[in-house]
């Protein structure tokens, strides 16, 4: 009886602490990949380096595991030393193989991946094309499958890859792994089973002065108790060894494929003044993405002074992102040099060559918090600066936007969903959990429209150059959702925060920018085909020039259809 309620009250207790731990140890591995996943450069998301085996329960589990490893040996040991109690010198070890003999072909036959090394990838194709066609049914593609009258495609064409799958098996590998078990060892793993019994049961027949019934009935408890105990004690191993994997994987995150190149040098240098901007120089630099087989930079060597303002002009694909994303640090240059300041870029520390740079482009995305801090986070020692996030607004021409939403600064698009979901509530009931329901469904996500968002974007980029680090300000084409007012207030107000800082921008919209430009560069194919000033590469008569005619042409039909209206 103090057995059973000592037992009770530890269980009690261990319950309570267990959830606490749990609950710490999760947010502790979740802080640990959420930095991780953070850090991660382009080049390792590109290389997608897999987060599938890391999950924040992982420390939990494997934490867990290896105490129910030890508590499952203490187990084994505890009765097996009951047993020999019970049994005569001679029987204690014949009994004790006989009662492991189950457990040790359970392990030794049974078929785990997760102890082994493996890689897994579909490649049926009828079950990607389900796969595929399955993926269709999230929101991201619900315009295009209405507006495009596709659902009665789609449908038949599920069935189909479905029928055309037929019965192979599409369970998840490690069960398909565990399953190809043969009959024989099926068979023998049934019988070892009994072994125990049938040994004791012999002895009563053949020894029957040795074995006594209270003997065989304590035996009998023992060996069940030892089977599923030596059962769990593998168990738990195995699981321990595949947890360990797991948690390992947590920490591995870590040694992710940072694959760009940071060097000890502060950047700006210290003791060197540092007001007129970022100079840089671009020798022989050649660039491809990874799994690219072309080059997206050819040989490109240009020279950036500091403080100057160059424009880079180009067709499609011509390669003026790429020289953009390696001006910002986000990849390094496959081949040739870049210097910074005079030094190679790769000498500089890494952190510091981000904090000096900044970029406005199309790509930027909101984040899930609110306008306020969307904008403040662009200097985050000035988050909360109020005033500092108005004027950036205001620069970057989102003043408006905001003013328009429900909770003006404070407006949260697209929040993240905590805990929500229903259980025999629906919408429609007439009662209080039906209407609040209703309720928490029906409040629509506060969103903005692409050019908005572009607005929004730009003034977090206004708020970055409230931070004195910034050297060197990268824009590129962060006009494409901008109406042709919205886009000259913007590139007049980039130009107005100039002072300090070197400027490239990205456009194929140019005309109104070249009078300010103190180069120009013409790209095409990866490579730099002309550069200079307007007006010296106007009189090349080439590619710039035909470029700005075309451009003059479509500006001057602008303001004739503007001036019609
Ligand atoms: N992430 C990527 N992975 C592989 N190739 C890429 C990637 N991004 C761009 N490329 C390729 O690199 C080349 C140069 O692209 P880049 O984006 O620099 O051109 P761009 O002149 O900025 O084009 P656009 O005017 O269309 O924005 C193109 O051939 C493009 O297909």
């Amino acid at each position: 009886m103090i057995c059973m309620v000592l037992t009770t009250a530890v269980d009690w207790w261990r319950a309570r602490i267990q959830s606490k731990m749990k609950e710490r140890l999760t947010s502790e591995f979740a802080r640990y990949i959420l930095r991780s996943k953070l850090e991660t450069d382009l080049t390792g998301v590109q290389a997608n380096v897999s987060s599938r085996h890391s999950s924040e329960a992982s420390g939990w589990y494997t934490f867990k595991n290896l105490l129910d490893t030890v508590c499952n040996v203490a187990g084994v040991v505890a009765q097996l030393y009951l047993s020999s109690t019970l049994l005569s010198v001679g029987h204690a070890p014949i009994f004790t193989v006989l009662c492991l003999a189950r457990p040790i072909l359970v392990a030794v036959s049974s078929k785990s991946l997760s102890s082994k090394p493996h890689l897994v990838q579909a490649n049926d194709p009828h079950f990607l094309r389900m796969k595929s066609l399955r993926e269709l049914g999230r929101p991201m593609y619900r315009q295009d499958i209405l507006t495009g009258d596709i659902v009665e495609h789609i449908c038949p064409e599920f069935r189909r890859a479905v029928n055309l799958l037929g019965d192979t098996d599409i369970r998840d590998p490690s069960l398909q792994y565990q399953r190809s078990n043969g009959l024989a060892s099926h068979i023998l793993t049934k019988l070892a089973r009994d072994l125990p019994m049938l040994y004791y049961s012999a002895n009563a027949v053949y020894n029957w002065a040795g074995f006594n019934l209270t003997a065989i009935a304590a035996l009998h408890q023992c060996e069940s108790l030892l089977h599923s105990t030596f059962e769990s004690a593998f168990d738990s191993v195995w699981t321990a060894a595949e947890q360990v994997n797991l948690a390992k994987a947590v920490y591995d995150l870590e040694h992710v494929v940072h694959k760009m190149e940071s060097g000890d040098l502060p950047y700006p240098p210290l003791g060197r003044p540092h007001e007129q901007g970022m100079a840089v120089e671009l020798r022989n630099v050649s660039f491809s993405y990874a799994g690219s087989t072309s080059n997206a930079l050819n040989n490109v060597t240009l020279s950036i002074k500091a403080g100057q303002l160059i424009i880079i002009v180009g067709a499609n694909g011509s390669g003026k992102s790429s020289i953009v994303k390696l001006l910002t640090s986000l990849y390094d240059a496959t081949s040739g040099s870049i210097t910074v300041d005079g030094e190679d870029i790769r000498s500089y520390r890494l952190t510091d060559r981000r904090h000096a740079t900044a970029a406005l482009t199309q790509d930027h995305h909101l984040f899930p918090l609110s306008l306020r801090e969307n904008i403040g986070i662009g200097n985050p020692a000035h988050v909360a600066d109020m005033g500092m996030i108005r004027t950036a607004a205001k620069q970057g021409g989102s003043e408006g936007v905001i003013a328009k939403q429900a909770e003006d600064f404070e407006t949260v698009l697209r929040q993240a969903f905590g805990t929500q979901y229903s259980n025999g509530v629906k919408t429609t009931d007439k009662t209080l959990l039906g209407e609040a329901f209703d309720k928490i469904l029906m409040t629509p996500a506060a969103d903005v429209s692409g050019g908005e968002r572009q607005r929004l974007a730009a003034s977090r980029t206004f708020m970055r150059f409230t931070s004195s680090d910034v050297k060197l300000v990268c824009v590129d084409e962060p006009s494409a959702n901008l109406d042709p007012e919205a886009e000259l207030q913007l590139f007049n107000n980039l130009r107005l925060v100039r002072e300090g800082k070197t400027m490239v921008f990205v456009t194929h919209r140019f005309a109104h920018l070249t009078k300010h430009a103190d180069l120009i560069l013409c790209m095409k194919e990866g490579a730099i085909l002309e550069s200079g000033t307007h007006e010296e590469l106007m009189a090349l008569d080439g590619e710039y020039r035909k470029m700005s005619e075309i451009q003059a042409k479509a500006f001057i039909e602008f303001q004739d259809r503007k001036s019609h209206l």
